[in-house]
């Protein structure tokens, strides 16, 4: 808890990342709160993935500082920054392994001496939420595009980190299955208070299921805020296109002009 009374978990300031001489992050600053899903937004290149990867800490960031659960990370131990942190990167390869195996090695950052009964209930729990107790035998080379990308969200659930990194999880999956998968992310997130961060290209999905967003333009935070940053405003400045933002049913939906 900090000094206004708000559980920050997550609080990014001045950070700068460059690859060899080109800037691709110029002063992140942003705070999120425990139990909120957050969508990171922007053009492709802005530099979603790499803010994702900074905090991650596959990549050092030039200047600024990163706190997860008011631990600065350059502090923490790779054990314990994955106690802490879970990764669902953009692109995820199988291998010669069941899927329930692969879930199961979510829990390594949990597992002491031998796998418990809590984290096989775990990944069963998980496997169910996400559709996926048919496959739990199946080889996760032998998956399509779309199971893979379940299998390995359901990896990072299983890992019951306090921030969740996903970098464009609805990709390669049918609607029912974006649907799916944001529902169960959403739902996960306030059963048991894990922060969600998502890398989002479908503004309707991000509107849908997130608390929070934030748009990424020339290296900087654009816009920060609830569903009213959201607008045709914003999405001009940070997309370059004209849009209508309206409600059907009370649900609110980007539509692009033409
Ligand atoms: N390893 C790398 N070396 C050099 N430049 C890189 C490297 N990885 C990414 N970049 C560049 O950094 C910029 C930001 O990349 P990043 O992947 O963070 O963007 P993004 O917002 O996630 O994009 P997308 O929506 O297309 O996934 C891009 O211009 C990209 O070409």
């Amino acid at each position: 808890m900090n000094y206004t009374g708000v559980d920050m978990i997550l609080c990014v300031d001045g950070v700068e990342f460059h690859y060899k001489s080109r800037k691709i992050l110029n002063g992140i600053k942003f705070n999120v709160e425990r139990g909120e899903v957050v969508s990171i937004l922007g053009i492709n290149g802005a530099g979603k993935s790499t803010l994702l990867k900074c905090i991650n800490k596959i990549l050092k960031p030039k200047k600024g500082t990163i706190l997860i659960d008011n631990f600065d990370i350059n502090n923490l131990e790779g054990y314990e920054l994955a106690k802490k942190v879970g990764y669902v990167p953009q692109r995820a390869s199988g291998n010669y392994m069941t899927v329930f195996d692969m879930v199961l090695l979510g829990r390594k950052p949990h597992i002491k001496w031998d796998v418990s009964e809590r984290d096989i209930e775990i990944t069963h729990e998980i496997l169910k939420l996400l559709n996926l107790e048919d496959y739990a035998l199946r080889y996760a080379n032998e998956l399509s595009g779309g199971e893979l990308q379940k299998a390995v969200i359901a990896r990072a659930l299983v890992q019951e980190p306090q921030v969740l990194l996903l970098d464009e999880p609805t990709n390669n999956l049918d609607p029912k299955n974006q649907l799916e998968v944001m529902r169960t992310i959403r739902n996960i997130s306030k059963s048991k208070s894990i922060t969600s961060i998502v890398v989002m290209h479908d503004l309707n999905l991000a509107l849908r299921y997130s608390d929070k967003f934030i748009m990424l333009k020339d290296g900087k935070v654009y816009a920060e805020g609830d569903k009213s940053v959201i607008n045709p405003e914003n999405i001009k400045a940070v997309y370059g296109i004209d849009v209508y933002v309206e409600e059907v049913k009370g649900i609110k939906v980007v539509v692009p002009v033409d």
